[in-house]
């Protein structure tokens, strides 16, 4: 059971909802929200952010769907484009994003339907570059126009809905035209998903902003086959999705991993060249390759916390434990469609410590490790923290409880309490996540999966 307190900022209600959304969970993991809960709750994982005053604070309209965003005067709930995986893929506030609180031409336009003066919008809910406009884009749809194409083509395969809806300036049908093509079409009128030909099997592709980038094929034990589409010529049974088609969350390692471009730990410095390293913080691993450009995702904690098997599972999406302490600098880079994340571990035993500080100046996000069964280190764990980031008063701080599995483990309140989380300021966020990497399990935990998502979408708002 998870318990959610609600935020106040409309950023981090975005991500209250996103931890809150009860599609994405597995099955049986499913958060209950519940609104008002104060005390110690029975969680097996909570996710907690603070509100501007650093409290938590019961959310108002928490009840089950995630909630509505200040501002947002669409008739739909916020909960639903909250749900779904594009929405997290595009710029601003995810109400804006689905269009919620703007007028219905603007709305339209921000599908990718023609907005106010036939403008096309950016392809709204995330869902990529809007579909190629039909040529015979004339009003009304230009169906017979598609018809035509498909005798031509003499297959009677689906020529998808891309152009005939782009065409119409039907919502639905742009966001289908991104979501369902196969079999040939005449080139010129193809979507940009059309021209990559259908999919494995003859199987259509996800929308194109979804996918890993072009060349490189989803494959590996991250991909995740693309969900079966009908095969029929362009009609109004293709043509109008259904609108949850929008909101269908597609394969995460789709999405936010590329297993091609595997992630690479670049670098293990010996202690004995760490001042030499540290003396040259441009020289770092990745700055040294001409990529850090101030990216970099410092992760910190105490020695033994699991920074580097956290590292190793964010990466792969499989489980792997560390086994041996890091003894310098760990550097780990993780791309994804939109971004190039680089972690920069620093080992965490006592010889090591004085040299986070210096990296910080650096860096965009701060992930925290702590140990959740160590009680007895936690006060040090508090007070490096603390100590850290006092004279950075925006630094965005991801505090990752680890080790919730072990049965001493302390839930994410205790650690709230014992790291001080709320005295940490009320300017930054502040994101606090309970995680495990389990030993047994193939595939990473759902609260590493959030604390993936929540990382990045962190480092793409800070960028
Ligand atoms: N039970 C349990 N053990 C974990 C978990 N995460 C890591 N460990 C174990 O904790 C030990 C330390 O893990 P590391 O990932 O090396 O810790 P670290 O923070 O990188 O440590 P340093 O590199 O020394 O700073 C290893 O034996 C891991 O197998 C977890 O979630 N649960
Ligand atoms: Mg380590």
């Amino acid at each position: 059971m998870l318990t959610l307190w609600c935020c106040q900022s409309p950023d981090q209600a975005a991500w209250t909802a996103l931890t809150a959304c009860p599609g994405r969970s597995k099955p049986g993991a499913n958060p209950v929200v519940r609104a008002g809960e104060s005390n110690k709750p029975p969680v097996e994982r909570l996710a907690l952010c603070l509100t501007e005053t650093g409290k938590p604070q019961p959310g108002a309209q928490l009840t089950g769907r995630a909630p509505r965003v200040p501002g947002c005067r669409g008739s739909r709930p916020c909960a639903l484009p909250l749900c779904a995986r594009p929405s997290l893929r595009a710029a601003g506030r995810p109400a804006e994003r689905a269009g919620h609180g703007l007028p219905p031409a603007a709305r339209r336009a921000l599908r990718g339907g023609p907005g106010p003066g036939g403008r096309r919008g950016p392809g709204g809910l995330g869902l990529g570059p809007p579909a190629e406009p039909c040529p015979a884009a004339r009003r009304p749809p230009c169906r017979a126009h598609c018809r035509r194409q498909c005798r031509r083509s003499g297959t009677g395969a689906g020529f998808g809905a891309a152009g005939e809806a782009a065409g119409s300036g039907s919502a639905e049908g742009t966001a289908g035209g991104r979501l369902g093509v196969s079999g040939p079409r005449r080139p010129p009128l193809r979507s940009p998903a059309a021209r990559r030909g259908p999919g494995p099997a003859g199987r259509p592709r996800p929308p194109s902003s979804l996918l890993p980038p072009p060349r490189l094929p989803a494959v590996g034990p991250a991909a995740v086959p693309d969900s079966p589409q009908p095969r029929r010529c362009c009609g109004p049974a293709f043509v109008r999705q259904e609108p949850s088609r929008h909101l269908i969350p597609l394969p995460r390692e789709v999405a936010f991993y590329c297993p091609l471009r595997a992630p690479r730990f670049v670098s293990l410095f010996p202690p004995a060249r760490l001042s030499l390293a540290a003396a040259r913080l441009t020289l770092l691993p990745l700055a040294s390759q001409g990529k850090g450009h101030g990216k970099q995702i410092l992760v910190l904690g105490l020695d033994g916390a699991g920074k580097t098997s956290v590292l190793h599972s964010l990466a792969t999406n499989h489980v792997k434990r560390s086994v041996a302490p890091t003894e310098g600098f760990n550097a780990i880079c993780i791309n994804t469609e939109e971004s190039q994340m680089e972690f920069l571990e620093i080992g965490g035993s006592e010889s090591l410590r004085s040299y986070w500080k210096m990296y910080l100046p650096k860096v965009l996000l701060l992930i925290y490790v702590v140990d959740s069964a160590d009680h007895a280190r936690l006060p040090v764990a508090k007070q490096l923290l603390h100590q850290l980031i006092q004279n950075d008063s925006t630094l965005p701080v991801v505090v990752l409880a680890n080790k919730q599995d072990l049965e001493g483990a302390f839930c994410i309140t205790d650690i709230h309490d014992a790291l001080a989380l709320s005295d940490l300021g009320d300017e930054r966020k502040m994101f606090l996540i309970g995680t495990h990497v389990a030993e047994d399990g193939s595939e990473i935990s759902s609260s590493m999966k959030d604390a993936k998502e929540l990382i990045a979408q962190l480092v793409l708002e800070a960028q």
